[in-house]
Order: structure tokens, then C-alpha cells, then sequence
């Protein structure tokens, strides 16, 4: 356990919600993965690879996954590559700073055709704890690719976890494959509709 107060948790996400707005809101149209249209887009690779707000994004989702209960037994994070690649390392490492160590794993698009064949990397995840994250979910689509890898890999998945949600069906999507959907932030929290 950690001794996190709530005022603590309250000033990390709001240093990191300042941070998104400031670094990653990028408006004008744009076509998405799912190749629907949109009227802005969340460049979140610009802040989960800036040293400032990484380890921000370790701590949000650390706190996310305590406050849902999920921490303690969990054993790794991590999802489809490679916008959820490091929000799975900034985790492992917030988690060791935590003394509550939780290791990453990278899900790759396709199984590798050469070396161990694995489409999921890092320590193995068969029996194991994990939770499926991305740095943002649209339709859900990527984030049940992943699942569906780490479950074909033996992983016990115990939820899918959120940096920024954009609130376009992904909650609703994971929800009916029957797991919990957790978001640290969602676009409401900048006033994007
Ligand atoms: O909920 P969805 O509709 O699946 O959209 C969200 C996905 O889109 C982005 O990745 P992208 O597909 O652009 O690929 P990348 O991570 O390889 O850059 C993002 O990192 C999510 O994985
Ligand atoms: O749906 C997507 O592809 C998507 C939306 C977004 O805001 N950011 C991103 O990286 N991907």
C-alpha cells in the first residue's frame, strides 16, 4: 500500500491535465485509427514521452488502479503497441518507486516471425494479473486487440485502464466484454467535446 493522500492524487492529475491541454491537444480535423473523422486530436505520445509528464502518467494510473482496488495483486501493465508502450514502462517505474512493482509488456500488432514468435513481449504473462492500458481510447478497438492477445497468452485480464478516454463509445465497447473500464481523465476534464 502507499500512503498517497487525496490531496496528492487530486495535484498529480491536475499537473498532468494542465500538461495534456498544453502539449498534446492538437485541433483541426483529423482522421483517426478507426478512420472515423475528428475535430481535434490528443497527441499523448508528446506527453507520455516528456520527461515532465511521464512519470505523471505513471502516478495517475498507479493511483487509478489503487483506488479501484487493483494494485496489490496486480503483476503487469501494459497493451497494444505503441501508444500504450509507455504508459506500461511509466508505470513499472512509478511502481517501483512505490515499493508495489508491477511489471510492463508490449502487445504487438502481428506475432514476430522470427526470434521467440511472441506477439507478447516482457516477462511472461500466462497466470498472470494484468490490466490492458492505453494513452487513449477512441472506439476501444485497439485496447480489445490487446486483450484478446494477452487472453490467447494465458493473462488473466482484471480491466482496461485510460489515460485520456475521449468518450466516443470505448467504455460502453469494453464493458460488454465484461471488463471494467478505468479512466484517469477524460476530454471533458479540457471542455472537448
Ligand atoms: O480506441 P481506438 O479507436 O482503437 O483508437 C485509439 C488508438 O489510436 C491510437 O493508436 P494508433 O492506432 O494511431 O496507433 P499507434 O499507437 O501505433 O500510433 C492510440 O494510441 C490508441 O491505441
Ligand atoms: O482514435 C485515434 O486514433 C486517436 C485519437 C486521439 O485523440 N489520439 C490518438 O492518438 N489516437
Amino acid at each position: 500500500m502507499t500512503s498517497r493522500t487525496p490531496e496528492q492524487i487530486a495535484q498529480t492529475k491536475s499537473q498532468l491535465l494542465a500538461l495534456i491541454d498544453e502539449l498534446a491537444v492538437v485541433r483541426g480535423k483529423v482522421t483517426l485509427s478507426s478512420g472515423k473523422e475528428a475535430d481535434y486530436y490528443l497527441d499523448l505520445r508528446r506527453i507520455t514521452l516528456d520527461h515532465r509528464s511521464a512519470p505523471l502518467v505513471g502516478d495517475v494510473m498507479l493511483d487509478l488502479f489503487e483506488e479501484h482496488g487493483l494494485l496489490n495483486d496486480l503483476d503487469a501493465a501494459g497493451g497494444l503497441t505503441m501508444g500504450a508502450d509507455p504508459v506500461g514502462t511509466a508505470i513499472m517505474h512509478a511502481s517501483v518507486q512505490r515499493n508495489t512493482p508491477v511489471d510492463a509488456f508490449v502487445v504487438r500488432k502481428q506475432a514476430k516471425e522470427h526470434g521467440m514468435g511472441r506477439r507478447v513481449e516482457g516477462p511472461d504473462v500466462k497466470g498472470k494479473r494484468v490490466i490492458a492500458v492505453e494513452d487513449t481510447s477512441t472506439t476501444g478497438g485497439s485496447v480489445l486487440t490487446a486483450v484478446e492477445a494477452l487472453r490467447e497468452a494465458g493473462a488473466n485480464v482484471v480491466a482496461v485502464a485510460v489515460v485520456m478516454d475521449r468518450e466516443t463509445g470505448a467504455k460502453e465497447r469494453v464493458e460488454a466484454e465484461g471488463l471494467p473500464y478505468l479512466i484517469a481523465l477524460s476530454t471533458a476534464d479540457l471542455g472537448l467535446e
